[in-house]
């Protein structure tokens, strides 16, 4: 019997061929950087709950740096009329939406006295100041300059700053529309990039005329469909954090400043893709 294989003790110098020395090899932890991800929790309070509230958002965090890395080369690939690349990272983008909207399911076993527990702990900070969750919105097309601020002296401000400035996934949607032959308003097209989508009627026009004859316009009509899915799991995102906030700490006003569930109910308004949504009343 060769020394690594023992059926007496199995002492992990074997175990169905598995390899057990990474002594000079890379391994699963060492690939994914889990000294660093799993050393990343460190409660402030002695509540047990306060594990829960740390991981829910470093994993919320994780997902939105992959969605910002799609939506980027979605962005990217709708420049360059590239339209079957971008409809999957489209539907990946929206899948990890829908991910998100059940993380809220986790959360909300905190019941208010768990939470209350741990806020005095948080001091100022909030989800208001999560960079990413701004440019999220910002590639989006819900720009908003004065929402900056809060970055202002952080490393990410650069970043946002260009984000900001950068056309939206939708505003490039728009201009594929004009380049596919289809008239688009020379105020539309010119848009100053760094305010909110405004709605255009002939952007509607267009998406009309896309949705009146899907034959002649599928690459279109595909791309208005997994915008409108996009936006959708975006809303109820924003519907399952209010709903969620309101369930743990009502009306109280908000560690960031805000005046709590009322400022997260506005956020509900906000529509990202207008005409694809006010056109269905005329279809
Ligand atoms: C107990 C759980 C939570 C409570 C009580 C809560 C409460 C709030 C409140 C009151 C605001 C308004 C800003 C302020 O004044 O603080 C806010 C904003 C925000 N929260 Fe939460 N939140 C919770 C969990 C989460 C989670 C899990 C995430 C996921 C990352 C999150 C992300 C955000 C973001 C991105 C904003 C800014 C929203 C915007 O400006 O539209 N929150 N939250
Ligand atoms: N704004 C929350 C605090 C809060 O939720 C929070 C605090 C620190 C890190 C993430 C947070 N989550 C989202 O806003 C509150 O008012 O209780």
């Amino acid at each position: 019997m060769s020394d690594n294989k023992c059926p007496m003790h199995n002492t992990g110098a074997d175990w169905h061929g598995a390899q057990m020395d990474f002594s000079n090899d890379m391994s699963y932890g060492d690939y994914l950087g889990l000294n660093q991800i799993l050393h990343a929790q460190h409660p402030l309070s002695p509540n047990h709950n306060e594990m829960l509230f740390i991981i829910q958002h470093q994993t919320s965090e994780l997902w939105m740096k992959l969605m910002l890395h799609e939506m980027r080369a979605v962005r990217t690939h709708l420049r360059s009329d590239d339209l079957p690349p971008a409809f999957k990272m489209l539907a990946r983008v929206a899948r990890i939406m829908d991910q998100l909207v059940h993380a809220w399911d986790v959360l909300a076993t905190m019941t208010p006295p768990e939470y209350t527990a741990i806020r005095p702990y948080l001091g100022a900070s909030s989800g208001f100041q999560s960079y990413q969750y701004r440019e999220i919105e910002f590639i989006l097309g819900n720009k908003n300059a004065a929402l900056l601020n809060v970055h202002a002296t952080t490393p990410e401000f650069p970043l946002l700053e260009e984000a900001l400035r950068t056309p939206s996934i939708y505003d490039e949607a728009v201009r594929l529309l004009a380049r596919n032959g289809l008239p688009i308003s020379a105020e539309r097209l010119n848009a100053d990039p760094t305010l909110p989508t405004v709605a255009d009627a002939s952007v509607q026009q267009a998406w009309l005329q896309v949705y009146g004859d899907p034959t002649r316009y599928w690459a279109l009509y595909e791309l208005a469909e997994k915008l409108v899915d996009m936006e959708t799991a975006f809303r109820f995102w924003r519907f399952r954090h209010v709903t969620t906030v309101e369930r743990i700490i009502g009306f109280k006003t908000g560690t960031g400043g805000t005046a709590g569930v009322s400022y997260l109910r506005k956020m509900l308004d906000v529509v990202l893709f207008p005409e694809l949504f006010a056109l269905r009343t005329e279809l």
